[in-house]
């Protein structure tokens, strides 16, 4: 089954993810310390008629990094060339997208962690000095030529940055780190969507979406879709509170945006391990999840909202995790 607060991006999301996403800074919810530096960078850029500096975008799936940097691109009047990690397989593709560049224009490359030792290599000196080394034929004969670029801002955007060599993410001019989004800001955020929908929400429906999207914008506007389909064949089509906290419960997330996985993640950990410490490995054998699927995607929400914390032990279900489930706290429990 999806899982309807997972925060990767589904297939299915894609169509519907264009249609809501804000083209300018004014309009991108949320994020004030990022977009302060940003809009000042920006200023500071096309003042002096310059492209802007590198960018590196990091932070959990689902919290507007693709769509930051689209909103950038449009801000600096350029155009944006987007590409991922993974589909940079040799030197020539690289080649390929920043010979297209126009000067000024951002090229975005997504999933930068993904990508290939020996196109960071050759990225490099594209950063710097906006040139390209590629080695053209093979054996004997072949040749290394210097291609020019025109000045070009790169925007990398990583739900890893520890796993950014070193060098990659020093040449980062600014490196931007997103925040889960607070309920105010996704509440904004679930009624912009609903007018881009012509639906009719209540602020109370609005509050409750926002209070379960776990932080995370794509969580928010996918909720949203779910309670309009069932405003529009339980009710007339316009979301009041009753019928989002009706459509809620019956998509089984719970207050927190809690769903059966995490569900059955802390209360493993609760009831087989007295709340931890408890390895990673354990516990993703215990619940039938990869480690790093449980490092990525479940986690860092549960650590955000004070559930879980690591130690170098393991992980502990803290007092809070406790008192959601309605258990009273074992003494070893922080
Ligand atoms: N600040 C924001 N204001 C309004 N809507 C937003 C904002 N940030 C993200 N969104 C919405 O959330 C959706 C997901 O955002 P986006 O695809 O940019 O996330 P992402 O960080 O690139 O995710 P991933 O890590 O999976 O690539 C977008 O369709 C957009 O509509
Ligand atoms: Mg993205």
């Amino acid at each position: 089954m999806e899982r309807v607060i997972s925060s990767e991006q589904s297939g299915f999301d894609d169509s519907f993810e264009q249609s809501l996403r804000p083209q300018t800074l004014k309009q991108y919810i949320g994020q004030e310390t990022v977009k302060d530096n940003l809009s000042i960078f920006i200023q500071a850029a096309k003042g002096r008629n310059e492209s802007l500096d590198h960018v590196l975008l990091y932070g959990p799936p689902g919290l507007g990094k693709t769509t930051l940097a689209t909103v950038i691109a449009n801000e600096m009047d350029v155009n944006v060339k987007m590409t991922s990690g993974p589909a940079i397989e040799r030197p020539g593709d690289l080649a390929a997208v920043v010979s297209s560049l126009e000067p000024g224009d951002v090229l975005f490359i997504d999933e930068i962690h993904r990508l290939n030792r020996s196109i960071e290599e050759v990225l490099y000196p594209a950063m710097e000095d906006f040139c390209l080394d590629i080695v053209v034929g093979k054996g004997p004969s072949a040749k290394s030529i210097r291609l020019d670029l025109p000045p070009f801002t790169l925007i990398g955007a990583t739900t890893r940055a520890g796993s950014l060599s070193a060098p990659l993410r020093d040449r980062f001019g600014v490196p931007l780190r997103l925040e889960y989004y607070g309920e105010k800001p996704l509440k904004e955020i679930v009624t912009r969507s609903a007018n881009l929908f012509d639906v009719v929400i209540d602020e109370g429906a609005a509050m409750e979406i926002a209070k379960r999207s776990r932080g995370t914008p794509r969580i928010a506007n996918r909720l949203l879709r779910r309670v309009r389909d069932y405003a529009q064949v339980r009710g007339n089509g316009s979301i009041t509170s009753e019928i989002a906290n009706e459509a809620l419960e019956m998509l089984q997330v719970d207050s927190h945006g809690l769903d059966h996985i995490d569900h059955k993640l802390l209360l493993g950990m609760i009831e087989r391990f007295r709340g931890g410490p408890v390895g990673i490995d354990t516990i993703a054998a215990s619940i039938g999840e990869e480690s790093i699927t449980i490092e990525d995607v479940y986690e860092p929400y549960l650590l955000q909202i004070g559930f879980l914390q690591r130690t170098p032990r393991g992980r502990i279900a803290t007092q809070l995790a406790y008192d959601h489930f309605g258990f009273p706290a074992p003494e070893t429990v922080n």
